[in-house]
């Protein structure tokens, strides 16, 4: 099934899922210290709700969760105020145009750290590249880093104490100048993971000057989404996004960002 999108054709019968599957099993990844989600048949006395048990006709399971650390999810301001924002409020377009480059977090001390330099450097080789098209603009539009090393693992890793690299202040005030509404990146989150609460770079990409007062031009549309996965075989460049959340009225939601390549540029 073909598409076109102003100039370019999409081809929406091959989509590139980015997201990763949640399961109640220890191949599940976890981040901030909690235990694997459960999904399990609700019981009534000696009624279960699952068919192979006999004594149902349909499967009806619970499911318990946390969207922060237990995968894919996309989150709005939301998840750093005092005052609640919902992600279900804030995204309401759901297809982007989206960079998707790849850098290897630099070693400063003992972290792994995302600075605007790499950013910038991979920007510029997919606008040199012949495919590639520099005209597209990145305004409201997608950006998607994936990490090296990028093992498999990542789909199931578990984060908590691992310190993870994280993104720059630096690069995110970058991110958040080049107009970028939406984010997305393959770590549990673009911060420290033990950083006292300072959360430089969600405060700097959202804009948010105190978490307790927000000022008016904070950005209460745009979006992180964390913990996705990009296949190696999938090359740095120009995509459309296509990117869904369920329709939670929480600071954040399980996700599912979606690529397709654009072709006749
Ligand atoms: N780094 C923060 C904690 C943090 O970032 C966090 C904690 C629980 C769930 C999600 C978190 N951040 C996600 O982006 C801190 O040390 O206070």
């Amino acid at each position: 099934m073909l598409a076109k999108i102003n100039n370019f054709e999409i081809d929406l019968s091959k989509p590139i899922d980015i997201s990763i599957q949640l399961t109640n099993t220890n191949e599940n990844p976890i981040a901030w210290y909690i235990e694997k989600p459960v999904i399990e048949p609700v019981v009534f006395g000696d009624w279960i709700g699952k068919v192979s048990e006999g004594k149902s006709s349909t499967n009806f399971n619970n499911i318990f969760f946390n969207p922060h650390g237990h995968g894919t999810h996309t989150e709005c301001l939301g998840h750093i105020t005092n005052d609640f924002y919902s992600i279900n409020q804030s995204l309401k377009q759901f297809f982007f145009f989206a960079k998707l480059i790849t850098v290897e977090p630099e070693k400063i001390g003992d972290d792994l750290v995302i600075t605007k330099e790499q950013i910038l450097t991979a920007l510029n080789a997919i606008s040199a590249s012949p495919e590639a098209s520099g005209s597209l603009s990145m305004t409201n539009g997608a950006l998607i880093i994936r990490t090296l090393p990028n093992q498999k693992d990542k789909k199931s890793r578990k984060y908590s104490n691992t310190n993870p690299p994280y993104l720059s202040e630096e690069a995110a005030i970058f991110i958040r100048e080049s107009e970028i509404q939406h984010l997305l990146i393959d770590l549990p989150s673009v911060d420290k993971e033990h950083d006292e609460g300072k959360l430089l770079a969600h405060k700097a990409f959202w804009n948010v000057k105190d978490t307790h007062n927000l000022n008016n031009d904070a950005r209460f549309e745009a979006t992180i989404t964390e913990m996705i996965f990009v296949p190696n075989e999938i090359e740095d460049g120009n995509y459309l996004l296509n990117l869904q959340i369920a329709s939670f009225e929480n600071d954040a939601s399980p996700s599912k960002p979606v690529l397709y390549s654009i072709a006749n540029f």
